[in-house]
């Protein structure tokens, strides 16, 4: 097992414009695990569209009351999530209000403000508490990830993401806002 210590911070990922998910998704694991330097191994992911007014159908879920704005931990609602990495794809202010990225905090909430591209990465416990505020207006995309430190755990479907390829692309880049 790796060492999950609280950390939380944001990264601007390019390209979040192309529809590729699954180019996505490698870097973004690519990137944490060598920023972390450690094995990195997908165990969740969900595309997830937040939408206001409500788009009707038995199929969908109710933008306000789904589970992402009640406060919670990733890693009570599944073990093995080590680290949590959110990939907003699109843009407050302009595709959507509300539905800001809130941790909770004795002191002081903190706030992340989703704009594409932007990668909100955080450990999984009890340390980050966190809830997505309500949705005034519009849709909010958002591409989440969980990862484990620990092969064993990582979802069967998902491994292939992790598998290295000759034109990977090499992460140079580090952090660029701690939380
Ligand atoms: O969409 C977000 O900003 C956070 C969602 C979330 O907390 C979750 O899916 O666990
Ligand atoms: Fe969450």
């Amino acid at each position: 097992m790796c060492d999950v210590s609280s950390i939380a911070c944001t990264w601007q990922i390019e390209g979040a414009y192309t529809p590729n998910g699954q180019e996505l998704m490698r870097r973004v694991r690519r990137t944490l695990a060598e920023t972390l330097g450690t094995q990195l191994f997908f165990s969740g992911a969900l595309l997830n569209r937040l939408q206001v007014p409500q788009i009707q159908g038995e199929m969908q879920l109710h933008p306000n009351k789904s589970d992402e704005f009640a406060p919670h931990v990733d890693k009570a609602n599944v073990a093995s999530y080590d680290w949590s990495a959110l990939l907003y794809l699109s843009e407050h202010g302009t595709d959507f209000q509300g539905g800001e990225l809130i941790f909770h905090d004795d002191e002081d909430d903190k706030f992340i403000v989703p704009s594409r591209g932007l990668l909100a990465f955080f450990s999984s416990g009890l340390e980050n508490v966190h809830r997505v505020n309500t949705m005034a207006w519009g849709q909010r995309l958002v591409l989440s990830m969980w990862f484990t430190c620990s092969e064993r755990h990582s979802h069967p479907e998902l491994r292939f993401l992790a598998e290295s390829r000759p034109d990977e692309f090499i992460a140079e880049s580090s952090p660029s806002a701690e939380l």
